[in-house]
Parts: structure tokens; sequence; C-alpha cells
């Protein structure tokens, strides 16, 4: 499906996702160890010297960045760690306060989320901080996912905090030089990879965000 005839050499948004996945995938095991190990870091460092108390990050699947270091960080230093439930039929995304490993269970796509049974939805929640999942980003708080807007629509329910920061987590080899943005993408405040913390200021925090 051509999505504009005034770009018909620009690759698409499904041919970028297409491709960044693929060369995610391509990375190796050892690789992207090393470098989550290191983007865990630099995130549990930003968190510490902001004092931010509430994070919201994800578990990782597939070639993602693996966060679990990030998680080990946030439940070692007693912080508030929300993590979501994707829920297919409305592409929604529900916080839960998860205190443990123990408290995931396959869920959604067979990504590991809250157990309902045993981590409690926290469904008026606003974290300081979002870490963001992608398949690829840009200098501008670009991002491209899976394509299901579930991040999108999450961002639209305003669930964070006022200065609330939007963080992506991705590897350097996922950093494009434009993601192509539509309407309803919201831009991102900042991005972490193995390379460290770069903020966006297409989207200053404080600004409107569209
Ligand atoms: N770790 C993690 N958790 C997350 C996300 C994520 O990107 N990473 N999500 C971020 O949103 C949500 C899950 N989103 C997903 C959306 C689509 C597919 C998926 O498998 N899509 C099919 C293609 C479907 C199609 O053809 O349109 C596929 O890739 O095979 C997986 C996850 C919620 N949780
Ligand atoms: N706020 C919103 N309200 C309603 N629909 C939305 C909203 N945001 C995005 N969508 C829809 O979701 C679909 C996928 O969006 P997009 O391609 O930007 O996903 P993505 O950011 O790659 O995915 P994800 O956030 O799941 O990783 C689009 O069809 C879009 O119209």
């Amino acid at each position: 499906m051509m999505e504009s005839g005034s770009a018909k050499s620009a690759e698409t948004k499904r041919e970028l996702r297409r491709r960044l996945l693929a060369l995610r995938d391509g990375l190796s095991a050892a690789e992207r160890a090393e470098a989550s190990r290191l983007a865990c870091r630099h995130a549990a460092e930003w968190i510490e010297s902001s004092g931010i108390r509430s994070v919201m990050a994800f578990v990782s699947f597939r070639s993602e960045l693996d966060t679990s270091e990030l998680l080990e960080f946030c439940w070692a230093r007693g912080l508030r760690l929300l993590l979501p439930r994707a829920d297919i039929g409305a592409k929604r995304l529900a916080l839960h306060a998860v205190r443990s490993r123990d408290e995931l269970a396959p869920g959604a796509y067979g990504i590991l989320e809250p157990d309902p049974g045993r981590a409690a939805e926290a469904p008026d929640e606003a974290p300081e901080a979002v870490f963001v999942p992608g398949a690829g980003f840009d200098r501008c708080g670009g991002r491209i996912g899976y394509g299901g807007g579930y991040y999108d629509r999450f961002r639209a329910e305003a669930r964070d905090a006022a200065g609330g920061r939007w963080i992506g987590l991705g590897f350097a080899a996922q950093l494009v030089p434009q993601v192509p943005m539509e309407p309803h993408d919201a831009a991102l405040d900042g991005l972490i990879t193995e390379l460290g913390l770069v903020w966006t200021n297409t989207h200053p925090p404080e600004g409107g965000r569209s």
C-alpha cells in the first residue's frame, strides 16, 4: 500500500519498522547483553541523580534491550515500579505496581506481564519517569514501535506526572536520522542507549505535547 504519492522513494513506516526489527534481531546475544547492561546502568544513574521515586518500565521480549538490571535496580532501591499489561482488544495498557519478578506471568504476545492476581492495578497513578521500548528512535523524540499504538494511546491519556519524563530505551544501532511522525505519535523527552542519555529538544517536558 502506497502511503503517499509525493514520497515514492521514501521508506514507509511499515518498511522502516521491518528493517529496524531485522537489524535488532541481527545483533548478537553477546552484543545485546553488554549494551543492555550499560544502558540499564545509565538509566539507574539518571534515576538516582534525579531523585525519582516512581518508574514505569517494561519487561523485554524478542531482541529488545534487556531491562532486567533496571527492574532489579528499582526493586533493590525500593522504588515504585509500574509495569504494563496490554489489553489486546482495546489496544490499551493497564499499569500494575510490581514488587518482584515473582509477580510476573506470561501475558499478551507472550510478554512477561504483571500477574493481576498478585500485582495490584494502579489505575490513577502517574509515574515520574516512563521508559519506552521501540523498534527505532531518532534524536528529536521520534519513535516507532510494533505498530499497536499502545504507548501513543497511553500517553494521550496523560498518565504521567506534570514534568514526568518519557525516555526511550534501546540500542544505539536503533537510532535513525528521522522516524516519520504522524499527528498521534507522541515525542519522547529523551533516549537512553549503551552510549548514555540524550535529551531531545523538540518537546521540552513543560511544553505542549501534541
Ligand atoms: N516489552 C514490551 N512490552 C510491550 C510492548 C513492547 O513493545 N515491548 N508494547 C508496545 O507497544 C506493547 C505490546 N505491543 C505489541 C504489538 C504488536 C506485537 C506483534 O506481535 N505484532 C505482530 C504484527 C501484527 C501486525 O501484522 O500488525 C508481529 O510483530 O508479529 C507485539 C507487541 C505492550 N508491551
Ligand atoms: N491516541 C490514539 N488514539 C487512537 N488511536 C491511536 C492513537 N495513537 C495511535 N493510534 C493508532 O494506533 C496505530 C498504530 O500506531 P503506530 O504505528 O504509531 O504504533 P507504534 O508506536 O509503532 O506502536 P506501539 O506504541 O504499540 O509500540 C495507528 O493506526 C494509529 O492510528
